[in-house]
């Protein structure tokens, strides 16, 4: 996937590009957590396909835009990476409003860390609707922890993912293991959320935008034989 990013210094870009009619080409995506739990080196091994060992904060927020194709259809993801300094926190949170997922992050080394994404989460939906909004909880640095106290990590974060409602994911920037795998995840829920979204508001309008296609049990058999004959030639 192509991407198209930077630092935001004043304000943040349109989320809506004119030139596309429908409303669910593009999903705002916020990243919090604790300071260097690697929130910006998730972003930039998917984005880039890229990894820095050396740390540099982020100011305030950085920006990226992913484009993907689902089901046939141009979407794209506006990532946004906040601050996790204290200092930071408050040009950061100015960037909340309007998400459709939140990612909280913490280090799979560093049980503090999972301990603020509870206050990540509070934060983050004062500025969102709560009922609206997808969660996601990531543990990072996957590759720093041995087996044995990864699984001990583990179950605690999948009790703090269950009472969030969030769905948890587990990481490694540095290795790339599950990074595109989550991505590709939250592209497709929130794309799914982004239509549902679309379909409820025409069906306010008006009832009929749905059409029944009829069809039995036995045409889909039917069909999925033919396709199979097909390939098999
Ligand atoms: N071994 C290992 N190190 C990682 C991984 N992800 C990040 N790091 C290291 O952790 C440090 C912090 O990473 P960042 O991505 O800058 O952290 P951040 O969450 O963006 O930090 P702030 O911008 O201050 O909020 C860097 O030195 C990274 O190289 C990983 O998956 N494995
Ligand atoms: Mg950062």
């Amino acid at each position: 996937p192509r991407h198209l990013g930077g630092r935001l210094l004043a304000r943040p870009p349109a989320l809506t590009c004119p030139a596309l009619p429908s409303r669910f080409k593009i999903s705002k995506i916020i990243v919090v957590g604790d300071l260097s739990v690697g929130k910006t080196c998730l972003i930039n091994r998917f984005c880039k396909d890229t990894f820095d060992k050396n740390y540099k904060a982020t100011i305030g927020v950085d920006f990226e835009m992913e484009r993907f194709e689902v089901l046939g259809v141009p979407f794209s993801l506006q990532l946004w990476d906040t601050a996790g300094q204290e200092r930071f926190k408050c040009i950061a949170s100015t960037y909340y409003r309007g998400a459709q997922a939140i990612v909280i992050v913490f280090d799979v080394n560093n049980v503090a860390s999972l301990a603020h994404t509870r206050q990540w989460l509070a934060d983050a939906l004062k500025e969102n609707d709560p009922s609206n909004v997808i969660l996601f909880l990531v543990g990072s640095k996957k590759d720093l922890s041995p087996p044995a106290q990864y699984s001990l990590m583990e179950r605690d974060a999948i009790k703090v993912a269950k009472e969030m409602q969030a769905e948890y994911w587990a990481v490694s920037s540095l290795t790339g293991e599950n990074v595109r795998e989550f991505f590709f995840r939250v592209a497709s829920l929130t794309f799914e959320s982004s239509v549902l979204a679309e379909l409820e508001k025409s069906s306010a309008r008006k009832i009929g935008d749905i059409v029944r296609i009829h069809s039995t049990d036995s045409d889909l058999y039917l069909t999925a034989q033919r396709r199979k004959s097909k390939c098999c030639l």
